[in-house]
């Protein structure tokens, strides 16, 4: 069946444009495609070029959520929403009529809340990401791709000025060049759609890690999911429920993690984006799992 969807997607394959606001990830191929399924016992499977290792970029904000829900209590939710943005992934606009507290955790302004916060908790946070997506995906090769990294943070006026405007209501707790830092290295940490599948697993097994262990309980990973559902692609998240009916998280390195509950993770990656950041052909792709298999959540 991954096969036969790498097929339907073909024609769409280099539609949309690889994100230039960074530059490092403009180089990349538009027209590349690849898709993995993760099951709950941990089998993966894939198809197209599902071994190849890309920009997870937002795709990484689920997971900075998991680890900060898994080490406090819901004190979280005092400092960013739970609420549907609406806007752009990287507007300002929400954030002054709002008194600093950022719609939810998956616009860029919500997540560096979410990166500031586990920066308190662990120190070195996308270190504490990269061996959390090492152990989930066994793959202890994954690394932070040190040229998207810079090239990022040579760019980042907007995500600066965003965590600056935050810390002038007193919402960020760390330095803000720190916060920063953290932030664009957890988003430039490559992966394959083959690990992102292993490491998103958890969240259609309740919570549950490879080893067996809990990172989240059942109830926080229901919750996870559903905020996904709401705000993971963004201003298009109601497009997104409409086409494909899980949860999903995109990013603009073009990666899309999609969770069904109770059965897999699937992950797709190609770099072509739309306007509001998702992947044209990735998108797509799940739009014809979610049919072919009828696992829509709807
Ligand atoms: N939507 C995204 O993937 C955006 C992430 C990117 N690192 C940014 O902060 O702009």
């Amino acid at each position: 069946m991954l096969e036969r969807i790498v097929e339907e997607v073909a024609p769409l394959r280099g539609a949309g444009v690889a994100a230039d606001y960074i530059p490092a990830l403009a180089r990349v191929d538009p027209g590349r495609f690849g898709i993995a399924l993760a099951d709950l016992d941990g089998q993966v499977h894939g198809a197209g070029e599902w071994e190849t290792a890309f920009s997870v970029q937002s795709i990484s904000k689920v997971f900075t959520l998991a680890l900060v829900l898994a080490g406090t209590d819901e004190s979280l939710w005092r400092r960013v929403g739970r609420e549907p943005s609406g806007n752009a992934f990287n507007s300002l606009t929400q954030l002054e009529r709002e008194r600093g507290i950022p719609r939810n955790p998956f616009i860029n302004a919500g997540a560096l809340i979410v990166t500031d916060e586990l920066i308190s908790q662990v120190g070195d946070a996308s270190g504490d990401l990269l061996a959390f997506l090492r152990a989930e995906s066994g793959n202890p090769d994954l690394r932070v791709d040190e040229e998207v990294a810079a090239s990022e943070a040579a760019h980042a006026d907007r995500n600066l000025a965003v965590t600056h405007f935050m810390a002038s209501y007193g919402n960020v707790r760390n330095p803000v060049p720190e916060v920063l830092d953290q932030y664009v290295r957890q988003c430039s940490i490559e992966m394959s759609c083959r690990d992102l599948a292993l490491a998103g697993r958890f969240l259609a097994a309740h919570g549950v890690r490879r080893d067996g262990t809990e990172l989240v309980t059942n109830r926080q990973a229901k919750r996870i999911n559903a905020i996904m559902l709401t705000c993971g692609t963004y201003d298009a998240a109601g497009e997104f429920a409409y086409r494909v009916g899980v949860p999903g998280k995109s990013g603009v390195g073009g990666g899309i993690l999609a969770i069904v509950p109770g059965r897999c993770a699937v992950a797709v990656w190609s770099p072509g984006l739309d306007v509001r950041g998702n992947s044209v052909a990735g998108v797509a792709a799940l739009d014809h799992f979610t049919t072919l298999t009828g696992w829509s959540i709807f």
